[in-house]
C-alpha cells in the first residue's frame, strides 16, 4: 500500500489512571458526529476485557480491541498491525475511509513508550500524526493515585490535556488542590473538567502539538528505562489449599504488568445471586481494601433480565449500571480484578467462600 502520498491523520492517546472515567467519556466521544469516521483502539488490561462491549459502536469495524497484553510493554509492535489491517479491511470493504484514530490506553500504561512507538514505527510514523494526549484525572482518588503511582504521573506528565473527572463527587476544595497538584507535575496542560464524560470532541482534538512533542519525547527516552515500582506484596498463600477451593469454571488466568500489579479474570457460568455477590464484594474490600486497585464485571444476576456493569475503583464501588441484554449474551459473568500485590486466589477463595449450600 502506497501511503506516501496521503494526508497524516490525526491520532490521539487516550489515557488515565484505572477508572478514571476513559471508556465513560469514549462511549459518549464515539456518538457525536465528528466522531463517525474514527477509529477507535481499545487496548485492556486482562484476559478477558469488557471495555470494548461497553463502547457503543456504529460499525464492526470502528472499535477495536487489543487485549493480548499491555500496549505499553508486550504488544507494541502490535498496534502498527491492529492499525494497518483495521484501514486495510475499510478500504477493501470500500468503507469511508477513518479521519482520526484514537488509542485509549490501558490504566497502567506508561504513555511513553506508546508515543514513541507512533513516532518511530514505520507505518505508523507515515499514516498518523499525534494529535494530543489527553490524560484523564479522577478528582476523587487523583491526588492519591498520583502520589502512589509512578504510572499515574507519567501519563499527567505526557499529557497535552488534562481532564478532570468526578468533580461532582468531591468539594472545590479538594479540586482546587488536584488542580494545583496537576500544575506542579506538567504545568502546561490544559485542564478541563469533565462530568460523566461529557465533553465536544471538538474540545479533544485538533491541538496543535509540535512544540509540545520534543518534550514527551524527551520525556520518553528517560522514561523507557524506568521500572514499575514494586510495592508491598500480600503473604503468598498456600497454593494447594487455595486451588481445592477453586471451582474450574471460576479458575482464574493470570497476566503480570510488573511485579505486584496482577490482572486476571474469571468466569462465572450460573446467574449469581444478588446476596451473594454483595456479601463477597463487601468482604473483598474490607479485607484487601486499597490493594484492589480495579474491579469491573459485566454480571448476570440471578431473577435479572438485564445483566449489570460494575465498575470498583480501589475500594470505591459505583452503582451498578443495567445494560443492554446483548452484553452478556450468553450467561456467562465475566470479572476483571487489576491487584497491587494481592494473589488472585485470595479474591477467588472468597467468592467460593460465599457458596450456596449444596442439597445433599
Ligand atoms: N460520579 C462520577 N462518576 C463517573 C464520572 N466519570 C466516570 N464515572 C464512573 O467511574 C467509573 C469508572 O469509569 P470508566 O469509564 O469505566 O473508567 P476507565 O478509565 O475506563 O477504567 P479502566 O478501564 O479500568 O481504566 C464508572 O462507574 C463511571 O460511571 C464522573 O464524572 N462522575
Amino acid at each position: 500500500m502506497s501511503f506516501d502520498t496521503q494526508d497524516p491523520i490525526p491520532v490521539t492517546v487516550l489515557t488515565g489512571f484505572l477508572g478514571s472515567g476513559k471508556t465513560t467519556l469514549l462511549n459518549r466521544l464515539v456518538r457525536q458526529p465528528a466522531m463517525s469516521n474514527a477509529l477507535v483502539v481499545i487496548n485492556e488490561f486482562g484476559d478477558i476485557g469488557l471495555d470494548h462491549r461497553l463502547v457503543a459502536q456504529s460499525d464492526e469495524n470502528s472499535v477495536v480491541e487489543m487485549s493480548s497484553g499491555c500496549l505499553c510493554c508486550t504488544i507494541r509492535g502490535d498496534l502498527s498491525r491492529t492499525v494497518q489491517k483495521t484501514f486495510d479491511a475499510i478500504e477493501r470493504a470500500g468503507g469511508e475511509p477513518f479521519s482520526r484514530v484514537i488509542i485509549e490506553t490501558t490504566g497502567l500504561a506508561d504513555p511513553a513508550p506508546i508515543l514513541h512507538t507512533l513516532m518511530t514505527d514505520y507505518w505508523l510514523a507515515h499514516r498518523l500524526v499525534l494529535d494530543g494526549v489527553i490524560c484523564l484525572v479522577d478528582a476523587a482518588s487523583g491526588i492519591s493515585t498520583l502520589n502512589a503511582h509512578r504510572e499515574s504521573q507519567r501519563q499527567a506528565a505526557v499529557a497535552d490535556r488534562l481532564l478532570i473527572t468526578k468533580g461532582d463527587l468531591v468539594d472545590e476544595e479538594r479540586l482546587a488542590r488536584l488542580g494545583e497538584h496537576l500544575a506542579r507535575i506538567n504545568p502546561a496542560a490544559e485542564q478541563v473538567q469533565v462530568r460523566h464524560g461529557q465533553i465536544a470532541a471538538e474540545q479533544l482534538t485538533g491541538g496543535s502539538l509540535s512544540a509540545r512533542q520534543r518534550g514527551a519525547e524527551q520525556w520518553l527516552s528517560a522514561a523507557s528505562y524506568a521500572q514499575v515500582m514494586p510495592a508491598g506484596g500480600a503473604a503468598p498463600m498456600n497454593a494447594g489449599s487455595l486451588v481445592s477451593m477453586m471451582a474450574p469454571a471460576s479458575r482464574p488466568s493470570l497476566t503480570r504488568h510488573g511485579e505486584q500489579i496482577r490482572s486476571f479474570c474469571f468466569t462465572v457460568e450460573q446467574p449469581i445471586a444478588a446476596e451473594r455477590l454483595e456479601d463477597w464484594l463487601d468482604l473483598l474490600m474490607s479485607l484487601l481494601g486499597e490493594k484492589i486497585l480495579r474491579v469491573k464485571a459485566i454480571v448476570n444476576v440471578a431473577g435479572r433480565e438485564q445483566p449489570l456493569a460494575l465498575h470498583g475503583v480501589q475500594h470505591i464501588f459505583h452503582p451498578p449500571e443495567p445494560l443492554p441484554v446483548e452484553a452478556c449474551q450468553d450467561g456467562i459473568s465475566r470479572f476483571v480484578f487489576i491487584t497491587n500485590g494481592v494473589e488472585p486466589e485470595a479474591v477467588t477463595r472468597l467468592f467460593d467462600y460465599f457458596q450456596p449450600v449444596q442439597a445433599t
